[in-house]
């Protein structure tokens, strides 16, 4: 278990060296998922290996309107994947500029708390996902958040990884190993956001990831559509519904589902459950969706039966699919807090953990994880701002 602040001995990477320095940097770490649900913000003293401080948090919703303009811009993400930010249409642009906004305005309600921070890792908004065709694209302007900021940044987690081969997701599992440190396994932590995805870690240490599947997306987008609110909120609509046996069936029958991990998914690779659906009324339909994200976690292939499954992402806020998934599982389902964690924060620490791992040119791809064919780095940073050397140095020592 990682508390506040810790020493428990030498955390180890991914071939099993020591690869801390003992140089700890504070990062504050920003994730906009695919909920849209808005901007959370993290800050935490790291080396990309442990974590020896974790400090202010907060998350920021989005604006309804923004919420819906970047909805909009779902459709049209594949068509423009991969211009430069000058050849985007103008709406493409302005969304960037308040997204990054969001940003910067979470960042600065982290400094009011904690004074000061050395660096920033900036997911961005997940626009599209295709690795298959070499692109994944995470809005955003780092430069623009680094200016406004006056921090360093690092962005774009994703894409050399997409282009040596792997998912390029999920990366999350880097930070969830770090977190479980010496937990014996077999054990996997879930993540339900906009989309599920699951970190295996053996017996024997060995990470296998991968999305699972559909998270919340499906369900919100249901509930926003019956509701008026993008969020069935306490699982009170699944709970009062009655699960469709034959949709659900047709749905797992996607090829999707017998792939081995490492998987991952667009956010909208299964819109079309909604229209699956769309002959059952609002409960219905939600016991529906909720039970296609169980099952499908329930049948992603790992290589031993976990003793335990934790659970981090909005999802675990929903009772219907805590219940569902307790059902349908093996072992103890919980909560991440069990272990002490805070489960709404974990993705936006992970990409302050990976920013720092990424200044210091240690792996953010792996075979296991990402499905790359090796080993290797990822992020780029941007530094609209003069810096001491003492956060960047290392990074320029040749
Ligand atoms: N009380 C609640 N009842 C039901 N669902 C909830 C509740 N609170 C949060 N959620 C769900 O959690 C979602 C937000 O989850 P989270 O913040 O993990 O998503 P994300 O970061 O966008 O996801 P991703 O992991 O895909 O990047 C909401 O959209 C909603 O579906
Ligand atoms: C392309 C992309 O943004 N993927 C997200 C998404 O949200 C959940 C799941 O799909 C996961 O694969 C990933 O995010 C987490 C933080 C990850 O990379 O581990």
């Amino acid at each position: 278990m990682i508390s506040s602040r810790q020493d428990d001995g030498p955390p180890t990477g991914h071939d099993g060296r020591y690869e801390g320095t003992g140089r700890f940097l504070r990062v504050i770490g920003l994730m906009s998922g695919t909920s849209l649900d808005g901007v959370d913000a993290a800050l935490i003293e790291t080396d990309g290996v442990s974590v020896r401080y974790r400090g202010a948090a907060v998350s920021l919703p989005y604006e309804a309107s923004l919420r819906e303009r970047v909805y909009a811009l779902f459709g049209q993400a594949a068509a423009f994947a991969g211009e430069t930010l000058d050849a985007l249409p103008e709406e493409f642009r302005a969304v960037e500029r308040e997204l990054t906004d969001a940003h910067v305005r979470a960042v600065q309600q982290v400094l009011k708390q904690e004074g000061t921070a050395d660096l920033v890792g900036f997911h961005g908004q997940t626009l599209y996902h295709a690795p298959e065709k070499g692109r994944t694209w995470q809005m955003g302007d780092a430069s623009r958040l680094s200016h406004l900021t006056g921090l360093p940044v690092i962005h774009d987690f994703r894409s050399a990884d997409v282009a040596a081969g792997g998912q390029g997701a999920p990366l999350a599992p880097w930070y969830h190993a770090a977190c479980l440190g010496d937990m014996q396994g077999p054990v996997a932590i879930l993540n339900i956001g906009g989309v599920a995805n699951v970190t295996f870690v053996g017996a024997d240490g060995t990470i296998l990831a991968g999305d699972t599947g559909p998270g919340n997306a499906l369900l919100d987008d249901w509930a926003l559509r019956h509701t008026g609110v993008a969020c069935d909120r306490n699982g009170a609509l699944a709970r009062a519904g009655q699960v469709d046996q034959a949709i659900l069936a047709g749905l797992m029958a996607d090829t999707f589902f017998a792939r081995p991990l490492p998987k991952s998914l667009d956010r909208q690779a299964f819109a079309m459950a909604l229209e699956r659906v769309s002959g059952l009324g609002a409960e219905d339909g939600a016991a529906t969706l909720v039970a296609f994200t169980v099952r499908s976690i329930a049948q992603s292939a790992l290589p031993e039966v976990p003793r335990g499954w934790f659970v981090c992402g909005g999802g675990r806020h929903n009772p219907s699919i805590m219940q569902a998934l307790s059902h349908a599982l093996p072992g103890t389902v919980a909560a991440v807090e069990a272990l002490g964690w805070n489960g709404d924060m974990v993705e936006a620490e992970c990409f302050a953990f990976l920013a720092m791992r990424s200044l210091r040119g240690l792996p953010l791809s792996s075979p296991g994880i990402t499905g790359a064919p090796g080993f290797g780095s990822g992020g780029r940073l941007s530094c609209s701002a003069l810096v001491p050397s003492s956060v960047l140095g290392g990074a320029f020592t040749r």
